[in-house]
């Protein structure tokens, strides 16, 4: 019985705030697996991973275009810098209905620039988990990047190292 955080990253920004994110959830005395969204699936040579029993799902990734990164977006961010999920995307994965989805308490976050035009993927990862039947614990959340290719701030990183401790409470 974990909570699992399923990430997507282009240049390591949403990475580390998933990683606080599950640091948080820790500290509450819940195992937890953090694992980047081509990993999930399996993409390229690797072996899809096998989720049981998962209590507490929290799915974050990058705000492209003001919203989840597509194919195209993902291409765009490949021409900026090397990737960590270059692979495949979070809307891939959610349209493979992942079955760890339904009736299983989620949340959902996302990084953006934090302008007042930024848009939020977190919303839109939080619509298709509650299409696929998650249980939405907590309201989308999105954690600010210094800019494109540079990670958070450290106070954004204990920001999400707070929100993945009120998940916990939130999904009891
Ligand atoms: C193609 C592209 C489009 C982007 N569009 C937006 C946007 O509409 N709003 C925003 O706040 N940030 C936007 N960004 C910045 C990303 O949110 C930022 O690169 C991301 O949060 C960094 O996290 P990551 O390192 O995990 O990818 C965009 C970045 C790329 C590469």
């Amino acid at each position: 019985m974990t909570a699992m955080v399923v990430f997507e990253s282009m240049f390591g920004g949403t990475q580390a705030i998933a990683e606080a994110v599950a640091a948080g959830i820790a500290s509450c005395g819940l195992p937890v697996d953090v694992v980047e969204v081509g990993r999930v699936v399996g993409a390229g040579e690797r072996t899809p991973w096998r989720a049981t029993d998962v209590l507490l799902l929290a799915v974050g990734g990058p705000t492209h275009l003001r919203g989840m990164s597509t194919n195209d977006s993902r291409t765009q961010a490949r021409a900026h810098a090397p990737t960590v999920s270059g692979l495949t995307g979070l809307d891939r994965w959610l349209s493979s209905a992942p079955d760890l989805v339904a009736d299983t308490p989620v949340a959902a976050f996302d990084t953006a620039w934090g302008t007042p035009d930024s848009g939020s993927a977190a919303h839109a990862i939080a619509e298709r988990l509650q299409a696929l039947s998650g249980k939405l614990v907590a309201p989308p959340t999105s954690f600010e990047v210094a800019g494109t290719t540079t990670g958070p701030t450290d106070a954004e990183l204990e920001r999400a190292f707070g929100w993945g401790a009120t998940l916990v409470s939130a999904r009891a």
